[in-house]
């Protein structure tokens, strides 16, 4: 699978118009292929892999949040990276998850190719299915390099994309407690 990709690779250099046997660029193939296969990484993880079992018993009912997880993942349009931080929280409903793996979940679905909206989306539902709880938010803001790098080249822009589910959709207070934690 690697030797593949790194194939591949050397292809891509070849049609670029560069020597992949020159001595800078010949063991590039294969760190390219091992480096995308990290950043890929994602698709060979579970949920139950990732979670181990990590969920304790709790009788807290109150907001639980986890901000600033930094987040790298690759636009699914051009494979460039985006790059910024994820919040979530919950309101738990008799169990609370292990802290560190909030930033795993985060990972196993930031290491696919993405589009940010999708990542937000994928990630709230897999908190929701591991705490049963009574609500889950999820805000994402990030930078696109496929905007800064090329295409539209705006260097200053950034997206928030936000998933709101159970009480944080129904209900206002909660949501608004959320925002105001997080800004
Ligand atoms: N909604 C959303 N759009 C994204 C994301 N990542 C990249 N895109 C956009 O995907 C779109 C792809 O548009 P196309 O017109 O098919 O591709 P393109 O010609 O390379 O587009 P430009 O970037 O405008 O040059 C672009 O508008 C990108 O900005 C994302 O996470 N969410
Ligand atoms: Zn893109």
């Amino acid at each position: 699978m690697s030797d593949d990709i790194a194939e591949h690779y050397r292809q891509i250099i070849s049609a670029l118009g560069e020597d992949p046997n020159r001595e800078g660029l010949r063991d590039t193939p294969k760190r390219a292929a091992k480096a995308m296969q990290f950043l890929n990484a994602g698709y060979s993880q579970s949920l139950d892999e990732i979670v181990n079992g990590a969920v304790f018993e709790s009788q807290t009912d109150e907001m639980v949040l986890v901000k600033d997880i930094e987040l790298y993942s690759m636009c699914e349009h051009h494979l460039l990276p985006f790059i910024g931080k994820c919040h979530i929280a919950y309101l738990p409903n008799g169990k609370v998850l292990g802290l560190s793996k909030f930033a795993r979940i985060v990972d196993m679905f930031a290491r696919r190719m993405q589009i940010q909206e999708n990542l937000t989306r994928e990630i709230a539902d897999a908190v929701q299915e591991v705490t049963q709880a009574t609500g889950v938010a999820v805000v994402i803001e990030a930078r696109h390099l496929c905007m800064m790098m090329r295409g539209v080249e705006k260097q200053n822009s950034s997206m928030t994309s936000s998933v709101m589910l159970g009480s944080f959709r129904s209900n206002q207070a909660t949501r608004q407690e959320f925002l105001m934690l997080i800004n």
